[in-house]
C-alpha cells in the first residue's frame, strides 16, 4: 500500500450502461473501482471481468454473510473473477470468517479479504435497535479483532475507528473506509463520516467514496479536486 491513500469509487450506478462514461475516463494507476450489490446485480460477473482486464483493481463489495459453506464458495467465485479485494460481515462469526480465508488459500492471485464490521451508516441509536449496547467505536474495535484472530486482511470501518484499530491491530491490517465526505458534501445516510485530508492524515490505506464523485457534474473533476485535497 502506498503512502497516500487508495481512492476507490463505489459504482454505485443502476447498471453497466450508467457506468461506463465515468470509467471510460479514469485511469486504473488513479484509482480503485467498488462494484456493489446494485450494479453485481445488474451488470453480473462479466462486468467485473471487464473492469479486471483493463487493469482496475476491483474491490467486489458483496458483504457476504450466510453460513460458513455458503459463504466459502461465494468468496472462491468472487476471487475466481480475478478481483482485488472481497469482503464478507464481521458479525458472520468466526467459523464464518475462517471460512472466507481458507476460500481463497489456493487461489493464484489471492483476493484480499476484509470484513464489515458496523456500517457507516448506522449510530448508537441504530446498533442498540439490533441488541447492540455497545458503543460503535467498541463494537467495531470488537468485531476488528475477531475478524484478525479469524485470519482476515482488514476491514471495513469508519474512518472514525481508524486510528484505535491501528492501534489494536497493528500495521498492515487495513482499514478500509466509506463514509468519506469532503467539506460541505452531502452527508446523505452516512453517519460516522470525516473528510478525505483528515482520513488521509491517518494513514487509512482505502478510502471508498461514492456519490461526491458519481453525483458530481464532473466527476473526473470531483476525483481530482479530492486527490488534490490530499496534497495539502
Ligand atoms: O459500512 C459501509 C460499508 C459499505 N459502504 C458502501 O460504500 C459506498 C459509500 O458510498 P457513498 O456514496 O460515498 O456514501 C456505498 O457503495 C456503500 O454501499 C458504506 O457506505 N458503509
Amino acid at each position: 500500500m502506498s503512502q497516500q491513500p487508495i481512492i476507490c469509487i463505489a459504482l454505485d450506478y443502476p447498471d453497466a450502461a450508467s457506468a461506463w462514461p465515468l470509467i471510460d475516463q479514469l485511469e486504473p494507476q488513479h484509482c480503485a473501482l467498488k462494484v456493489g450489490k446494485e450494479l453485481f446485480t445488474s451488470a453480473g460477473p462479466d462486468f467485473v471481468r471487464e473492469l479486471v482486464a483493463r487493469g482496475f483493481k476491483v474491490f467486489l463489495d458483496l458483504k457476504f454473510h450466510d453460513i460458513p459453506t455458503t459463504v466459502h464458495n461465494a468468496v472462491r467465485a468472487a476471487a475466481e473473477l480475478g478481483v482485488w479485494m472481497v469482503n464478507v460481515h464481521a458479525s458472520g462469526g468466526r467459523r464464518m470468517l475462517e471460512a472466507a480465508v481458507a476460500a481463497v488459500a489456493d487461489v493464484k492471485q489471492r483476493p484480499y479479504v476484509i470484513a464489515v464490521t458496523v456500517l457507516t451508516s448506522m449510530t448508537a441509536e441504530d446498533l442498540a435497535e439490533v441488541g447492540i449496547t455497545a458503543a460503535p467505536a467498541t463494537h467495531v474495535l470488537e468485531l476488528a479483532k475477531l475478524a484478525q484472530t479469524a485470519g482476515l486482511d482488514g476491514v471495513v470501518c469508519s474512518a472514525q475507528e481508524a486510528a484505535a484499530i491501528a492501534q489494536q491491530c497493528g500495521a498492515g491490517f487495513l482499514r478500509v473506509t466509506p463514509g468519506i465526505r469532503p467539506a460541505g458534501a452531502a452527508q446523505g445516510d452516512q453517519r460516522r463520516i470525516m473528510t478525505p485530508p483528515e482520513a488521509a492524515a491517518l494513514g487509512i490505506e482505502v478510502l471508498v467514496i461514492g456519490r461526491p464523485i458519481t453525483q458530481a457534474a464532473d466527476p473526473v473533476a470531483a476525483l481530482l479536486e479530492i486527490k488534490q485535497s490530499l496534497m495539502a
